[in-house]
């Protein structure tokens, strides 16, 4: 609601404008006075829209009481218009000097007042507003450049400015406080106060450049050490300042915090190069630093070593006490490993319980042999784990570098192998690389190949050695024996393959062809007329471990159709050794199937006596050891009778293999012996050979 206030000293005119002024707008509130003196005072507490006051007055005039008004706090802008009769110019002059808005000329037109006083108060509404809405700006406005201000100084950046002399005009308070200082501490100082000393002269230099060239420097990584001593990093970009005429003034720095950025980096690459568990440099570690020290001992002619080991019956003790256990102790192995070895070599743990160590300033392969010894002498002493006192050793190859290798592959290369004869020649020793052992792994890796191929290209084939009963003189059986027939046509004897295909596995495959063909060939013999035949067939000790030879045996004979009853497997002492429950409970489920066991080489192992009564055996086979020597050697005479004699105690068997002479036979014949076999009664032989040695020894026994 707007306030008009009418001011005029003579009653009637008071009367007149109070009620024209009633009639500005509806609602309008029309205040008179007749007392200059007195409006003022009311003006104090109460500011109006408009003033209408009349010129001539006693004491106070309308150009005096114009200035007074003016003077009063937010009358500034009210309106004022000012009445009067006289015409002079000087009069307007003084109210317009005082402040006066408008002027209205007596006797006033009635319409004239009504539409100027309502312009004037649209006005000072306009004016109103206006003056609310530049207010309002202005706060927002102090609020924003607030939060900028806010924001500039705690964005976790270093944020300065430096003018053309190189003075620090604006630094925000995140730099500042890294400095351990109030922003207005560093103002007008160097850029050597801002960033210190090595710092602050590039990053003048890099001010300057910018001077020159006017454009920004791309950014750039730096590190800076508060005054805290901590190291942190920036990314820092610097960019020119201009003023408004785009003169340039200054260099504005801004450098963001990355070091969180950089630590997490740095987190991720040692995780890379480092064994989890350990904290161990980890194979790829190791890789980069064997590399490097191939470089430095090229320039330098220095020769340094490669150590690999892992530790013997590792996976017995994790399978027995638990995984829990096995990573303790690969820690504490750890631990003495790095414990053990100079600052300058590395320690790596390659995976599982396998470690190497990479030994600089070597000048002999015996020092190399010498950090061994002292590993394995740490190692010897026993660990205690959660009250299980655990010991451990190690076999461990070493390389030297350039004497055994060139690159990272083959320095480890050959300490494996190194380590491979180490463990082959009994556990917990060391041994250095040599020629020979590379020789050695290529053959067996090439005769592992050609044997994968003569097991898939069919050139494994089976001779069978004729098995004599000596009470009848006839064959009652054979032995199956493995050869491998080359594609040149030689023929391969079991002893030149077979124990390498034992220790890469390759045996599992071939006993279970070897069994196969004999099951099939021998159950083919009988539907070609001959007698029902043993055949017998060596089983081997890998066999036990990889496989269920029980239901391998099984599926042999179901496919060939053979009787149970006319397969012999032949035992050898190892594979009764090992995992003995087990391989009794095999052995028991084929005998109930009718399968009969023979153990071989009887008589040169430890302890006959025990297995033979603790195994399901049929057949006790005299080793041919035994047989060689017979006529002249009293102990061997002694022994076979002795087999002999238990054998028939124990209700078994006996056949003697390596018969040779007429002489051997005449003598088993004597002890007792129940069967033989040997080159007296015919080699192995293709088993077409075979078949036509039964067919003969048929006729003959026919036409005898
Ligand atoms: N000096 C002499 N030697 C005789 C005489 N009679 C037979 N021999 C040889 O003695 C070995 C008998 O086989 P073994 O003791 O089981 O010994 C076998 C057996 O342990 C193993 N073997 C052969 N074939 C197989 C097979 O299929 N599987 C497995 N696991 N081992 C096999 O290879 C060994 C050697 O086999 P072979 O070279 O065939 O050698 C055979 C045979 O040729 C003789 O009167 N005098």
């Amino acid at each position: 609601m707007a306030l008009v206030v009418i001011l005029d000293d003579r009653v009637t005119n008071r009367n007149i404008f109070a009620k024209l002024a009633a009639l500005i707008e509806p609602g309008v509130d029309v205040r008179a006075f007749g007392d200059p003196v007195e409006a003022l005072g009311f003006f104090e507490s109460v500011t109006p829209d408009l003033v209408v006051t009349d010129y001539k007055m006693p004491g106070v005039d309308g150009a005096e009481f114009t200035r007074r008004f003016r003077a009063l706090p937010g009358c500034g802008d009210v309106p004022v218009v000012v009445l009067t009769v006289y015409e002079e110019r000087s009069f307007r002059l003084n109210a317009l000097e005082a402040g006066a808005t408008d002027f209205l000329q007596s006797p006033v037109d009635h319409h004239e007042f009504l539409t100027r006083a309502r312009n004037l108060l649209k006005l000072r509404r306009q004016q109103l507003a206006l003056a609310r809405r530049a207010s309002s700006l202005e706060s927002e406005l102090r609020d924003s450049s607030d939060r900028l201000a806010q924001v500039i100084d705690t964005v976790p950046a270093m944020i300065s400015a430096v003018d053309r002399d190189g003075r620090c005009i604006f630094v925000n308070a995140y730099h500042a406080s890294l400095l351990g200082a109030a922003p207005e501490e560093l103002l007008g100082g160097a850029p050597t106060r801002l960033f210190g000393l090595h710092h602050g002269d590039r990053s003048a230099a890099l001010d300057r450049l910018v001077f020159q060239s006017g454009a920004a420097l791309p950014s750039y990584e730096e590190e800076f050490i508060t005054s805290a001593g901590e190291r942190r990093y920036f990314l820092t970009s610097k960019a020119p300042l201009r003023d408004a005429a785009g003169v340039m003034t200054a260099v504005l720095t801004t450098a963001l915090d990355i070091t969180d950025r950089k630590r997490a980096e740095s987190h991720l690459r040692h995780l890379a190069h480092h064994d989890a568990l350990t904290d161990l440099p980890n194979r790829s570690l190791l890789h980069e630093r064997v590399r490097h020290e191939i470089a430095q001992a090229r320039r330098s002619g220095a020769k340094f070593a490669l150590l690999l080991f892992d530790l013997d019956r590792f996976k017995g003790i994790n399978d027995v006490l638990g995984h829990h256990i096995g990573d303790r102790l690969l820690k504490a192995v750890a631990e003495r490993l790095v414990a053990t070895v100079r600052e300058t070599d590395t320690v790596a743990r390659l995976g599982g319980d396998e470690f190497a160590i990479l030994q600089t300033n070597v000048a002999v392969v015996g020092d190399g042999m010498d950090l061994a010894r002292r590993v394995r002498e740490s190692l010897s002493v026993p660990f205690l784990l959660d009250g299980h006192e655990i010991s451990t050793s190690a076999s461990i190859g070493v390389a030297l570098f350039p004497d055994h290798g060139f690159d990272f592959d083959d320095l480890l290369k050959n300490a494996d192998l190194a380590m491979y004869r180490a463990k082959s020649d009994g556990r917990d020793g060391t041994r250095a690389f040599a020629e020979d052992m590379d020789k050695k792994a290529r053959a067996i890796t090439v005769l592992d190949s050609d044997m994968r191929r003569a097991l898939a290209k069919k050139e494994l084939v089976l001779h069978y050695q004729p098995q004599v009963n000596l009470a009848s003189g006839r064959i009652v059986g054979a032995e199956a024996l493995v050869r491998w027939r080359k594609d040149n046509g030689d023929l391969v004897s079991p002893a030149d393959f077979l124990p390498q295909a034992e220790e890469s596995g390759l045996i599992v495959p071939i006993s279970e062809w070897v069994l196969n063909e004999a099951c099939r060939e021998a159950a083919s013999w009988t539907r070609d007329g001959l007698p029902p035949l043993r055949v017998a067939v060596n089983l081997s000790a890998i066999q036990f471990r990889k496989q269920n030879v029980e239901q391998v045996v099984l599926a042999a004979l179901a496919a060939s159709g053979l009787e149970s009853g006319r397969l012999e497997l032949e035992l050898t002492e190892s594979i009764l050794l090992h995992d003995t429950e087990r391989v009794v409970h095999s052995l028991r489920a084929l005998q109930a199937h009718g399968v009969t066991f023979s153990i071989d080489d009887f008589g040169t192992g430890y302890s006959s006596l025990s297995y033979v009564r603790n195994f399901p055996v049929n057949r006790l086979k005299i080793d041919r050891s035994f047989i060689h020597n017979l006529r002249e050697d009293g102990n061997d005479v002694a022994i076979v009778r002795a087999i002999v004699n238990l054998g028939h105690s124990l209700n078994l068997d006996v056949i003697a293999e390596g018969v040779e002479t007429a002489a051997q036979v005449g003598h088993l014949r004597a002890e007792g012996c129940d069967e033989v076999q040997g080159f007296y009664f015919g080699r192995p032989m293709p088993a077409a050979d075979f078949i036509d040695l039964v067919r003969r020894e048929a006729v003959v026994a026919q036409t005898a």
